[in-house]
């Protein structure tokens, strides 16, 4: 099957090219670009030498729609808006990775993205790849909307405890760090290496645009679900995010029962990965992979449930996640191409 990335010149798009490269149905057929044509991808990033030969080439949306059998969008939120609904409709199906397609409700997205945001019917119609809880609409999706990162971190480690209603849903705090790269690879002073580096900081205080999604998402599986407190922080290092979610337990339950619970719902999943108690996970222990590591404890002075879930924004975030959709969409093993171990230390 060919595969072609839009945005390839991103953090995210060399991602997808990484993971491609070693896919056993995909092939890498085109790579695009808003800025470059006809520039070989290893003139901004030697180190792909021997892995894509491609060059960067201008988007041609009627060649790709016809040519290729699925694309992957790595644009910034704001471009995919415009350019998926150009995508769609031919013969190649669609994931996008930017946060566009995510929100149902217009007004949502016009409020915590400021942009404009894509044709309501056209979103209606994209299916929200959290591939664990969605995998029977993944299947026949022509039009997927991946996960954001936090989300996809936020979302794995709370699923079993709101669906199972054994969380207080009214009050639920997720604290949530993140490497660098989840910014992409353009600058700003936050991530200016001497602001960024021996430093921590939180940012976007009560308005990150990643607070509907995990809210739209979890209303989906409980409609009690009020306003979350979501904080986010800039960790100094290049990968990596860990979400600490804290609720109150609505019911008594034990570590161990907690444990069971979580380890039941998710031993099927290949990709999640349910610790033993008291084993909590650091971002190093899923880097480069598409795992994501949960652990959970119960605080028995607090009566708190602590969850603790990491993953990789770049893969199990953002390129993995959309290849294991994109898997899923074509029939294939939904592992192809993402069996990578962790990268450790
Ligand atoms: N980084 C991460 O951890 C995650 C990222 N995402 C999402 O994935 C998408 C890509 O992110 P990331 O790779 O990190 O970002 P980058 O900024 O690293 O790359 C985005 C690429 O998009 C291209 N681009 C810029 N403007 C436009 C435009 N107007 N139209 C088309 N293409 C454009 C640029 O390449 P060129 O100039 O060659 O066109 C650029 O290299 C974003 O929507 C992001 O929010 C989601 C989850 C995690
Ligand atoms: C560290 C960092 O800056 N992370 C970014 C993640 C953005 C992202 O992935 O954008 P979408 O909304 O398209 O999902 C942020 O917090 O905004």
């Amino acid at each position: 099957m060919k595969a072609s990335v839009i945005g390839a010149s991103g953090y995210g798009g060399i991602e997808l090219i990484r993971l491609l490269s070693n896919h056993p149905n995909f092939d890498l057929h085109a790579v695009y670009s808003s800025s470059k044509d006809d520039v070989p991808v290893t003139e901004e990033y030697p180190h792909l030498a021997d892995i894509c030969p491609l060059p960067l080439t201008k988007i041609d949306t009627e060649a790709i729609k016809t040519e290729s059998d699925v694309v992957f969008l790595a644009v910034p939120s704001g471009a995919a808006a415009s350019l998926a609904p150009q995508l769609a409709g031919g013969h190649a199906k669609v994931v996008d990775l930017s946060g566009d397609l995510r929100l149902k409700e217009t007004e949502d997205y016009k409020k915590w993205y400021k942009k404009d945001p894509a044709p309501k019917e056209f979103i209606a119609d994209a299916v929200y790849g959290l591939t664990e809880w969605n995998r029977e609409n993944v299947k026949s999706a022509s039009v997927l909307s991946n996960p954001g990162c936090y989300p996809t971190a936020a979302l794995l480690g709370l699923a079993p405890a709101v669906k199972n209603g054994i969380i207080d849903v009214k009050n639920i705090i997720i604290d949530a760090k993140s490497g660098v790269s989840g910014a992409g690879r353009g600058l700003s002073p936050l991530i200016h290496f001497a602001e960024m580096n021996d430093n921590f900081r939180i940012y976007k205080v009560n308005e990150h645009q990643h607070i509907p999604e995990i809210e739209q998402q979890l209303s989906w599986w409980n409609e009690e679900v009020a306003p979350i407190t979501f904080s986010t922080h800039l960790l100094p290092v290049s990968r990596g995010i860990m979400a600490t979610m804290y609720a109150p337990l609505s019911k008594e339950m034990t570590t161990e029962e907690v444990h069971t619970l979580y380890a039941d719902t998710y031993k099927n999943d290949p990709f999640v990965r349910v610790r033993p108690s008291k084993q909590f996970p650091g971002i190093k222990e899923v880097a480069g992979s598409n795992f994501c590591d949960i652990s959970v404890d119960v605080d028995t002075r607090t009566n708190r449930l602590v969850v603790v879930s990491v993953i990789d924004n770049l893969v199990k975030g953002a390129a993995g996640q959309a290849i294991q959709n994109a898997n899923i969409m074509f029939g294939f093993d939904e592992t192809a191409g993402l069996k990578g171990f962790p990268m450790y230390p």
